[in-house]
């Protein structure tokens, strides 16, 4: 205990060391508008500066936020942590168009890869340069039009029904956990469709990567982290090297397909293939391919079923605790659907045997699109961006950032500003994302940066829209939903935003509409 102790107070006399050193050596170049110093918090305190406000739950920190942009509107303002370079928030959207317009210039840096490096390594969301664009390029060959074609067609209506008929068992009473359910439909597409693996969400695997990313984003929120893990960090650690070891097996199952593969095509089998299996381990070849190094393949792999799997299923979490809390819009979207019935000549029937999910799409569902946006825009699956400076710049605003200053914005928070979305950006109302004929109205990546912008935009976009719009009408039209009590969710701390315990609700199949 006594080393303990002593251990912490000299990191502590380091770290402050370096600080100062780095406030000495850093001197004469300073975050400044118009020669001016930038406004803080009203909570901002002496020597800590907003250091507490980081240390509470990510949720608070949240709410935090929200307050800081109702207090200053688009106006950028200083942040500081202890032991962290100089920073600011921005709220404006052209300054969040700017960054995203120059993304040399605004990188993840040592800050944001120095976290998440043990989970993530080289994994697309930690790579720059060369290995970025390798990473995206084979992501690219993975999300064609016509993979998704064949998502929406065969692999999610096969896991969709799954999810279907697992309901239908356990109507009358049982608790169920929507968000468990949402997991296991993108676990399993992406398993299938990426890595032509059988993958749960229930899977060891999947338990130790949701430790491992609120330990990552906790690293986000405590400038000692480096000190409190070597006593506090067993688990995280632990968690880390089964999600590793994972890793290795989705590259070595890999290698095992490309192997049957060639003794099939040489077989003269090929031709007997289904188009989900022609289709199935697409990503992980593509990575295989490209990067060889098995260890790069194998982040760069976990990276990918983080961003697609995770965000999809809690953004669908999020839809669905919205809709139960708005039966407004909930029949809203029954009525898109029996309108889509009616005017394809089709029965309104609400048994599954003839019912085709692959109806929706977002063209036709133009409704069911909106309320995905509308529950994307109040609970952003990613929630909150940090990028470093590689130069000294000076946003559009006329801030003037040294190098290394950092940047960090926070969607949850921007999306609730009342100068974007108006005296009703707190409220859900899906119409503010359709027109007056009813059809989808896009909002510029600065404004709804949901999924993010620029040339690092969200590669997946599609592929989550494509899932979202035929899962938000299926479930609502063959099922009733309902809460097992009315608290107010909240979010568990995390790289995303997974609902802290789950969506519990009771389910009813509807039997006549
Ligand atoms: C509602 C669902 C989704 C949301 C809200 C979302 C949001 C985002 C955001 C905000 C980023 C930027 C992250 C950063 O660099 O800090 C991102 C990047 C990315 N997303 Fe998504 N995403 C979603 C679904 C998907 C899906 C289904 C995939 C498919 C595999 C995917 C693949 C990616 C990839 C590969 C990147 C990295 C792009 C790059 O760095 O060039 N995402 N996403």
């Amino acid at each position: 205990m006594g080393f303990v102790h002593h251990a912490a107070q000299y990191a502590l006399g380091a770290l402050l060391l370096a600080f100062l050193l780095r406030a000495f050596l850093s001197r004469g170049k300073v975050i400044r508008r118009n020669g001016e110093p930038l406004r803080k918090p009203s909570d901002t305190l002496p020597l800590v500066g907003n250091g507490i406000q980081f240390l509470q739950a990510r949720w608070k920190l949240f709410g935090w936020f929200d307050k800081c942009q109702r207090q200053f509107g688009y106006e950028t303002i200083a942040v500081t942590v202890p032991t962290l370079p100089p920073g600011v928030i921005i709220h404006d959207p052209r300054n969040l168009e700017y960054v995203f317009k120059h993304e040399g210039v605004f990188t993840k840096g040592t800050f944001v890869k120095g976290r998440s490096w043990d989970l993530f390594g080289n994994g697309i969301i930690n790579a720059d340069g060369e290995l970025w664009k390798t990473q995206r390029k084979a992501g690219l060959s993975f999300l064609t039009t016509a993979n998704i074609r064949v998502l929406t067609d065969v692999a999610l209506p096969q896991h969709l029904f799954e999810s279907v008929s697992d309901l239908k068992q356990r109507e009358g009473g049982a608790t169920v956990d929507l968000q468990h359910v949402f997991h296991e439909i993108t676990t399993k597409v992406m398993g299938k469709m990426a890595y032509n693996m059988d993958m749960h969400a229930d899977d060891e695997f999947s338990k130790s990567f949701d430790y491992a990313s609120g330990g990552t984003a906790e690293r986000f929120q405590n400038p000692l982290w480096f000190i409190t893990e070597i006593f506090l960090g067993a688990k995280l650690r632990a968690s880390i090297a089964v999600v590793k070891e994972f890793g290795d097996r989705i590259v070595s199952s890999a290698v095992n397909d490309r192997e049957s593969q060639k003794a099939r095509d040489s077989a003269g089998f090929a031709e007997d293939e289904s188009k989900l299996d022609q289709i199935s381990g697409s990503l992980i070849q593509s990575l295989l391919d490209a990067i060889g190094d098995q260890t790069m393949v194998a982040d760069a792999a976990l990276t990918y079923l983080s961003a697609g799997r995770d965000t999809t299923g809690q953004a669908l979490t999020w839809t669905f605790y919205l809709l139960m809390r708005h039966p407004e819009v909930a029949a809203k979207v029954r009525k898109e659907v029996q309108q889509l019935f009616e005017d394809r000549k089709l029965p309104s029937s609400t048994t599954e045997a003839d019912f085709d999910p692959t109806l929706f799409t977002p063209a036709a569902m133009p409704y069911a699109m909106a309320v995905f946006y509308e529950a994307l825009r109040l609970f952003p699956p990613i929630p909150f961006e940090i990028r470093q400076c590689t130069e000294d710049v000076t946003l559009p605003d006329g801030t003037f950032l040294p190098r290394h200053s950092v940047l960090v914005w926070c969607i949850w928070a921007m999306q609730r500003s009342k100068l974007t979305w108006g005296e009703d950006a707190n409220d859900f109302r899906p119409e503010r994302f359709l027109d007056a004929d009813g059809k989808l109205v896009s909002r510029s990546a600065s404004e709804f940066p949901v999924f993010y912008g620029g040339p690092r935009t969200c590669l997946g976009r599609k592929m989550a829209e494509a899932i979202a719009v035929q899962v938000i009408p299926t479930m609502m039209w063959l099922f009733d939903f309902a809460p097992v009590d009315d608290r107010e969710r909240v979010s568990k701390t995390s790289l995303t935003l997974p609902m802290e315990g789950g969506l519990p609700v009771t389910v009813e199949t509807r039997r006549r509409v």
